[in-house]
């Protein structure tokens, strides 16, 4: 009797559809989970098989058949499929387009020749071996937070509120611990930002359980890399994985602890594909594997600050600096205006500096803009060099004699004079890094000032090596944007200084405070981190204003509970959830023409309790010759704005030259 046929549901990266069914060859053995290639329309692609069933309705003459299985590895595991299931019905995509996409490319290609070498070396990478690093003994607080987690059993969201330096990676690397002791299969995730921390945090974690292998994910990894990550976790032979938001869709065989560092980083968020916030995803992984989630911040982002508020989670609090000595630094608020000033930094910033340098410890000046000036202009006539492409201005970079567009790489060389009206007088505006590294080197000739940006160091190499000179003490002065101003554990710096924060209190974005706020925070936590006490200083135009009053007090709490206060009000996030409608082309009406449609058909089918605004350019209309706008909709229960997602996405019309996108909890609304 010939073998009974069987079908298999595949999921596949294409937009709007689902599972589609192919005929399983005989002889071909597949279960959930198993990697395929299969045929669609006139291409061979890669596919997730989610199911097998003895009965299909697609007609006989429509079924095509399964073209091969990847069989390199186990399938990928049941949470995994419920997870990437989630994802894509959160996010509003398609199964296949949130799953095939999070495998690293070795995964989902059919096997080369070399495929049996690479998967034996692949599989050959073991524990770093030697001796445990230092074990810090816990402090009172520390002690106490593991004690609640790992007291507690099941899932619990947990947020580890700790000033800066107060400790919170032992405290992971304390939960880590137990975490693998206590069950000899558990593997435990630790997500960190975007920044160049990885590797730092990633050597830690790794001298610490120098028995266990420890392996990273990073998206400047090469595929090959990730690839070997990911098929560590996979195989349950790798017990912690440290990453960024890509780690977030590992295929975990025992996931017994999730942390997410700097949960309020928003480079947490993707912004294009799937636009998934890995923070948000890991709270609902660990749920599904009913383990505890460590939410980690000096400034939780309000959203979790009024889940905690809520009691929806549980807060763990850390109130002082980990090492002994260490205090939290002070913070002074200086006004920058001064007539006729011809340098950036006040008297009382240099004088600080000076102080601080006598002593022997160092100085970080921080400034959250590159290049030499934000913009080139001409006095006479007004001109302001503008990207080709974007609807934004070119940075100078003084340095390598460019104007720079820093959305899109678009430059071109500095013109002689100005291109509309001659006059050969064209000036910087506005100051960035290169600028302030130039009056530093002038006003501290003895000093070695070192500036740390993407323009500066462009690889992790780089990065890496700079930091490495920053620790060793061959800085005094260091100069630098965000990279400088996140997670990184200085011994010797005594001072920061803050230039112009102010650009962005004038930002009308929601979130535009609650981010400086903590970016400020952070920047400032980067003071006083081992020895004496640090100082702050903040040159701005806002000393009046509630957010740098709760800044000099550091006061995360007081300002947190007025944001929270201020969104309740006027009924904003986290009050109220919202999704937006991308639309691109190469009009900003024909934008706007599909957005207005999306309107017309979103007001038939919406519920009453769904809001639908009108369609607007987006704050940077035009990007790489493409034109943009937006369209927010909003409910104040999340299950409706789902549900009319879901619908509206499957009416949305289809326009010759009009891409769009939906995303879900945008957050630049
Ligand atoms: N119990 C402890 N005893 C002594 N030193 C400690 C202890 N815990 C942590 N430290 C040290 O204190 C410093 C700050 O710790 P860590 O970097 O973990 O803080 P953090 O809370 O993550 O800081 P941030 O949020 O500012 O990045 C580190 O040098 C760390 O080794
Ligand atoms: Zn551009």
């Amino acid at each position: 009797m010939a073998e009974a046929e069987q079908f298999a549901a595949v999921i596949v990266d294409a937009p709007g559809l689902g599972a589609l069914d192919y005929r399983v060859p005989e002889g071909m053995l597949l279960a959930p989970g198993d990697r395929v290639i299969v045929p669609l329309g006139t291409r061979k692609v890669p596919g997730i098989v989610t199911g097998l069933s003895p009965v299909t309705e697609v007609p006989a003459k429509k079924l095509r058949r399964v073209a091969a299985v990847l069989s390199d590895t186990i399938p990928l595991h049941a949470e995994w499929l419920a997870l990437t299931r989630f994802a894509a019905l959160y996010y509003q995509r398609g199964w296949g387009e949130s799953a095939v996409p999070a495998l690293p490319l070795f995964m989902r290609r059919a096997p080369g020749v070399r495929h049996e070498s690479w998967l034996k070396k692949a599989r050959a990478i073991g524990p770093a071996g030697g001796e445990p690093g230092p074990r810090p003994q816990l402090n009172d607080e520390q002690a106490e937070a593991c004690r609640q987690v790992l007291a507690s059993g099941g899932y619990v969201p947990w947020v580890l509120f700790g000033v800066t330096g107060s400790g919170k990676t032992e405290v992971y690397l304390h939960l880590i611990e137990e975490t693998l002791v206590r069950d000899p299969e558990a593997q435990v995730l630790l997500m960190v930002p975007e920044i160049n921390l990885t590797p730092q945090l990633e050597a830690r974690v790794r001298a610490r359980f120098p028995d266990e292998l420890v392996v990273a994910m990073h998206s400047d990894f090469p595929d090959g890399e990730r690839a070997r990550s990911w098929l560590a976790v996979h195989e349950g032979r790798a017990r912690v994985l440290v990453g960024t938001r890509m780690s977030i869709f590992a295929s975990f065989r025992k996931l017994a602890l999730v942390i997410v560092d700097e949960e309020h980083d928003t480079s947490f968020k993707a912004g294009d594909g799937l636009r998934f916030s890995g923070r948000d995803l890991a709270v609902w992984r660990a749920w599904k594997n009913r383990c505890p989630v460590i939410l980690g911040s000096a400034t939780p982002s309000i959203e979790t600050w009024a889940k905690v508020r809520k009691g929806d989670y549980k807060l763990l609090t850390l109130t002082k600096r980990a090492s002994a000595e260490a205090t939290l630094p002070a913070i002074r608020l200086v006004n920058p205006n001064r007539k006729g000033a011809r340098t950036l930094l006040t008297p009382d910033a240099a004088a600080a500096m000076e102080a601080t340098l006598k002593a022997g410890r160092q100085v970080l000046v921080f400034l959250n803009r590159r290049g030499y000036a934000p913009v080139l202009s001409c006095p006479s006539c007004g001109w302001v060099s503008t990207c080709r492409r974007c609807s934004t201005f070119t940075v100078f970079h003084k340095g390598a004699k460019r104007l720079v567009c820093h959305h899109c790489g678009w430059q071109t060389g500095i013109p002689p004079a100005c291109p509309k009206c001659g006059d050969p007088d064209i000036l910087p505006k506005g100051t960035g890094t290169e600028r302030i590294e130039e009056e530093l080197a002038v006003r501290f000739p003895d000093r070695r000032v070192l500036r740390i940006d993407r323009d500066s160091v462009s690889t992790r190499h780089e990065a890496e090596e700079a930091f490495r000179r920053v620790h060793a003490g061959e800085v005094d002065i260091l100069v630098g944007t965000q990279m400088v101003a996140k997670g990184h554990d200085f011994a010797n710096v005594g001072l920061v200084v803050v230039l112009n924060p102010d650009a962005q209190m004038l930002s009308p974005a929601t979130r535009a405070r609650e981010q400086l706020f903590a970016t400020l925070m952070q920047v400032a936590g980067r003071a006083g981190r081992a020895g004496a006490q640090g100082e702050v200083l903040i040159q701005t135009r806002f000393q009046d204003d509630p957010l740098f009053a709760a800044l000099a007090r550091q006061d995360y709490v007081a300002f947190a509970d007025a944001v929270l206060e201020d969104r309740r009000a006027n009924m904003a996030v986290p009050y109220v959830h919202q999704a937006m409608l991308y639309a691109e082309a190469k009009s900003l009406a024909e934008a706007e023409f599909f957005l207005t449609e999306a309107v017309e058909i979103g007001m038939r089918e919406a519920p009453p309790e769904v809001r639908i605004y009108d369609p607007v350019p987006m704050p940077l209309m035009r990007l790489m010759n493409v034109e943009r706008a937006q369209l927010l909709v909003e409910a104040d229960e999340r299950p409706a704005l789902q549900a009319f997602l879901a619908r509206w996405r499957q009416s949305l019309r289809a326009r010759a030259g009009v891409e769009w996108t939906m995303e879900v909890d945008p957050l630049e609304a």
